[in-house]
């Protein structure tokens, strides 16, 4: 479902991502992970369109990112870093701007797939609440909840458990771990839990390089016994 191929961006002098390849196939949830800076973010942002790539090619369901990036664009639910909203919204009427800007013209279709979000990040206690009201675990549900809306086959999640409580981290995880069976899921994250409770396989990166690309098991199996954050540690010090 989605084909990265030697992805290439330079920030001025920076290669900030040096030559990425992977694939990820419909039911997988990739962990995409690496030290500060190391070039998550700015790949993901090549995938979804967001940057265009200096070199290199990312295939989304058949179609191109640089030929056919609308195409992309509606393929993909994308929760960017630090999830941003229109503060003076509602968690409603965000999410309603979104499904029309997604296509959904008509007004009952449009309070469908909202009503459909707002059910599946549970934020029914808060949707007519303005969005800069919220506490940071709800806005992160309001950006999940745009991400999912028009019921992507893929999913691009930024960091998608960042600033949420521990029971809230579990049921997000929950959730990306259900719908994953059909769909493609990349997500960044900085928790080394993450990936063994719900990743099917783990990228890391470095310094804009593909350091592994292999099963969590494969990753512990690496030292056995040891922690995850050790393995990371020794795969990626480089970067210090
Ligand atoms: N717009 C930009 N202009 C210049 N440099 C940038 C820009 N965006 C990112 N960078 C640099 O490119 C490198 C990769 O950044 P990126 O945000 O992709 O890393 P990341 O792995 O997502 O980091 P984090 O885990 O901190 O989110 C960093 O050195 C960063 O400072």
């Amino acid at each position: 479902m989605i084909e990265v191929q030697g992805l290439v961006k330079t920030y001025g002098s920076k290669r900030a991502v040096d030559g990425v390849s992977f694939r990820v196939n419909r039911g997988e949830i990739l962990g995409f992970l690496g030290p500060n800076g190391a070039g998550k973010s700015t790949t993901m942002k090549m995938i979804t369109g967001f940057l265009r790539p200096d070199a290199g090619t990312a295939v989304v369901d058949g179609h191109d990112v640089t030929r056919e990036p609308l195409a992309v664009k509606r393929t993909i639910g994308y929760l960017p870093e630090s999830a941003p909203a229109y503060g003076e919204m509602t968690a409603e009427e965000f999410l309603s701007f979104i499904a029309e800007a997604r296509g959904f013209r008509r007004r009952p279709e449009r309070l469908a797939v909202v009503n459909r979000a707002i059910g599946l990040t549970h934020l029914e206690s808060v949707r007519t609440q303005t969005i800069e009201t919220l506490s940071k675990g709800y806005k992160q549900r309001v950006g999940f909840a745009q991400a999912l809306l028009h019921d992507p086959s893929v999913l691009v999640l930024d960091e998608p458990t960042d600033g949420l409580d521990p029971n809230q981290k579990n049921e997000v995880r929950a959730l990306i771990k259900n719908m994953a069976t059909e769909k493609a899921v990349i997500l960044s994250t900085h928790i080394l839990e993450e990936v063994e409770a719900i990743c099917t396989r783990v990228i890391i990166i470095s310094r804009g390089q593909l350091v592994i690309d292999e099963t969590p098991a494969q990753f512990q199996a690496r030292q056995p016994g040891a922690r995850l954050d050790e393995i990371f540690y020794e795969l990626t010090r480089s970067d210090l």
